[in-house]
């Protein structure tokens, strides 16, 4: 163990499977989490990866937030994006002057990280790959997905290509993006078909596999697309997910590209998303709408209606406070303001 040592802050399903990986590979990784039983667990070495990818059990230093000493320059933050503001303000004192954090979550986190942290202490990342929290020390690692990683301004740093080599120990296909943003608008689009499938017990391919369902699938993608339009954003594809497909109106490459994405979900050891877990099963609130604000704050500047995206955050708020149950009706209720969309613009 000769590198810098790396900080994994928000040792869940995302930072605790990273982390494992990279202990595994003989890395120096210290953990931290809020999660006392949890934190407990990955010190006493019992931190567990199972599931279909790999199975061992590693461990590691690991602390609270408020039980860590120390200042470290390499920092992988994974706390859901309704986290990411109190986790950046409790690791900056953590954080060298010349260090970076690197997000690896869903939405676009990086310019809260950027706000709190300064840009240049920030490095973005996409992450694709299925895990669940299932208890302490336990971690089930789904399936392998998209691993992307890049600076905020596309530069290739000697750090970035570092990072890279870095995490290639976890998933030897990571990638560096010239345009990191283009991939995190890529998964928002792709994200807000599994949010939308969050709000029923159906599996994430069942649901995007629905004919019955395309007109919301094409309304959700749809909306996020122009809003990424008019923020300057092209979104890139990964997984099976096509947004170009979606941006020109191709229904033959839709068709395809939902097929894909489909199939890829249901090669999967996680059937339902993060967001239908927190709902359903933690029974907790979401990072939804984390994730979606910085999205509608950029539909509204440019004047941009986006009522299904309104409806789905608003729908998973009633979940989140007991007002709605999860089924197919909240589906049906979104798909209702999705065909009245595209009734009224036709
Ligand atoms: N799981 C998945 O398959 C995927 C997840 N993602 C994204 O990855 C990110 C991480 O998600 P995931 O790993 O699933 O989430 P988890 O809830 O499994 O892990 C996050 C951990 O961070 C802890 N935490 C919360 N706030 C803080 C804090 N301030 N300081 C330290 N620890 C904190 C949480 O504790 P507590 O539980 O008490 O909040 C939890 O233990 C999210 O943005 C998610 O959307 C992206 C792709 C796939
Ligand atoms: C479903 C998954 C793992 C992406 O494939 C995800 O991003 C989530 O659970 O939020």
């Amino acid at each position: 163990m000769h590198d810098d040592p790396i900080l994994v802050w928000g040792a869940g399903a995302i930072g605790g499977t990273i982390g494992a990986f990279l202990r595994r590979a003989g890395h120096d990784v210290t953990f931290v989490d809020l999660v006392e039983d949890h934190v407990a667990a990955i010190a006493g070495g019992g931190l567990t990866i199972r599931g279909p990818v790999a199975e061992f059990t590693t461990g590691g230093p690991a602390f609270t937030p408020a039980a860590l000493s120390g200042r470290f320059r390499r920092v992988i933050l994974a706390v859901k994006a309704h986290h990411t503001a109190d986790a950046a303000r409790a690791l900056a004192p953590h954080l060298t002057e010349d260090g970076y954090v690197v997000s690896a979550q869903n939405g676009l986190n990086e310019l809260v990280l950027a706000d709190i942290l300064g840009a240049s202490r920030v490095i973005g990342a996409f992450v694709n790959f299925g895990a669940d929290w299932h208890g302490p020390g336990d971690i089930l690692y789904a399936n392998r997905g998209a691993v992307v990683l890049g600076e905020l301004d596309g530069a290739r740093t000697p750090r970035i290509l570092a990072l890279h080599a870095l995490l290639r120990d976890f998933d030897a296909v990571t990638v560096i993006a010239d345009d990191i943003f283009a991939y995190l608008w890529g998964k928002i689009g792709y994200g807000a078909l599994l949010k939308a499938s969050a709000l029923t017990n159906e599996t994430i391919a069942d649901f995007i596999d629905a004919p019955a369902l395309r007109p919301l699938h094409l309304a959700l993608i749809g909306e996020v697309m122009a809003v990424a339009t008019a923020a300057g954003v092209r979104p890139i594809g990964f997984n099976g997910y096509d947004p170009d497909a979606f941006g020109r109106g191709d229904a033959a490459a839709i068709d395809a590209s939902i097929a894909a994405i489909a199939a890829f979900n249901r090669a999967t050891a996680k059937p339902r998303s993060g967001i239908w877990r927190d709902l359903a099963v933690r029974r907790r609130p979401t990072d939804a709408g984390a994730q979606l604000a910085p999205v509608l704050a950029m539909a509204r500047r440019h004047g941009i209606a986006t009522p299904v995206l309104d409806r789905l955050v608003a729908l998973i708020g009633a979940v989140e406070r007991g007002e709605r149950e999860i089924g197919m009706e909240l589906a049906e209720n979104l798909l209702g303001i999705a065909t009245a969309r595209q009734g009224a613009e036709a």
